[in-house]
């Protein structure tokens, strides 16, 4: 039996979204400002790849990847055992966040973790992005997984603020009440919300979440089924020209990619870069402050299943290497 002093329930916070809404950009905001606490993370990516374990800054020390499928309908035993895991460490933890992936229910992450006495679950933070949800709620096959992810929420962090227009955000505001109720909703953008400050919000709309929580038809939506992904991992240098221009006009059905790569400039010389592309918009940035590790480079894309143009992807990637990168 051990003999270690109980510890009081661990605060427990769960972040869901749909792909590209703004999630991992909420976690680092929460990790720069984190005040001197301690923050366990678990990151859980769709893709083959886990990608956000290493786009999250900083904390990599405290961040557990929970790989091999959605956190919500194929590792839920991860999930049960990780927080077990960090519940046990000798790491004295001021309180745990998972970032769920972008296509799994945060309602069902929630239930794993309420399931525990051990912890408390404190919010359920639901990223939209706002200026692609309306569109995406227009699709059929997509309308289903943003309407379970946002009556799971706590709050409602309406995201990309500064991508619309006051007509756009009244809109979504409509279509937020009329899927989720009187829940409690955040204009933001670049994510920049505090992790403690909606502690309230769980009393005041708990009963709506967990009413919608209780229709939750679980065994019907197993996200592999509705969407697939295509990863990569070029192990040479790209050209960072070639690879912008690809990002403005990637071909139709990638919903959202996302890599570390490394990039060659003129003169030969390489270096890593962050890509992004969600919502129609594709980046490419410099990494700076941390140099990843070889094996870290890779790219992920995520579309609705049968619509991922794999072949497409695959003919890109080929031309976008560098000749001249002189490789380390
Ligand atoms: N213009 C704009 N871009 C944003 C904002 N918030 C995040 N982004 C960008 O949107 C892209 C996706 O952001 P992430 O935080 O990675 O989104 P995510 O929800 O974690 O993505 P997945 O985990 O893949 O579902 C990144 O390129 C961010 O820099 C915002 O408020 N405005």
């Amino acid at each position: 039996m051990s003999d270690r002093i109980p510890r009081s329930p661990l605060p427990l916070t769960v972040i869901g979204g749909f792909l590209g809404a703004g999630k991992t950009t909420m976690l680092n905001h929460w990790l720069r400002n984190a005040g001197g606490q301690r923050l366990a993370v678990l990151v859980n990516d769709f893709g083959a790849l886990n990608m956000d374990a290493e786009l999250i800054e900083g904390g990599a020390g405290d961040t557990i990847a929970l790989t091999n499928g959605c956190v919500c309908c194929q590792i839920g035993d991860d999930l049960s055992l990780a927080l077990i895991r960090l519940l046990e460490s000798e790491t004295e933890f001021d309180g745990v966040v998972i970032e769920a992936s972008g296509v799994s229910d945060p309602g069902r992450i929630a239930a794993i973790a309420r399931a525990d006495t051990c912890l408390h679950l404190e919010c359920v933070f639901v990223l939209v992005d706002a200026s692609m949800a309306l569109e995406q709620t227009r699709d059929p096959l997509l309308v289903d997984t943003l309407a379970r992810q946002l009556r799971a929420a706590d709050l409602v962090v309406v995201n990309k603020c500064d991508l619309v227009t006051g007509e756009t955000r009244r809109a979504l505001q409509r279509w937020i009440e009329s899927v989720a109720g009187p829940v409690s909703r955040l204009e933001t953008t670049r994510a920049a919300v505090p992790r403690l400050g909606s502690l309230a919000t769980r009393t005041a709309h708990a009963g709506w979440a967990h009413g919608a929580f209780k229709g939750h038809g679980h065994a019907t939506e197993d996200h592999g089924k509705v969407f697939e992904t295509w990863a990569c991992r070029p192990r040479e240098a790209l050209d960072p020209s070639a690879l912008r221009v690809w990002l403005r006009d990637l071909p139709a059905g990638v919903l959202r990619m996302k890599g570390l790569v490394r990039c060659a400039g003129p003169d030969g010389d390489v270096e890593w870069a962050e890509l992004q592309f969600a919502g129609r918009r594709g980046t490419l940035r410099l990494l700076l402050s941390h140099v990843p590790r070889s094996e870290e480079a890779g790219i992920v894309a995520i579309g609705l299943r049968g619509q991922l143009p794999r072949p497409a992807l695959d003919a890109a990637l080929e031309k976008l290497f560098c000749p001249k990168a002189r490789q380390s």
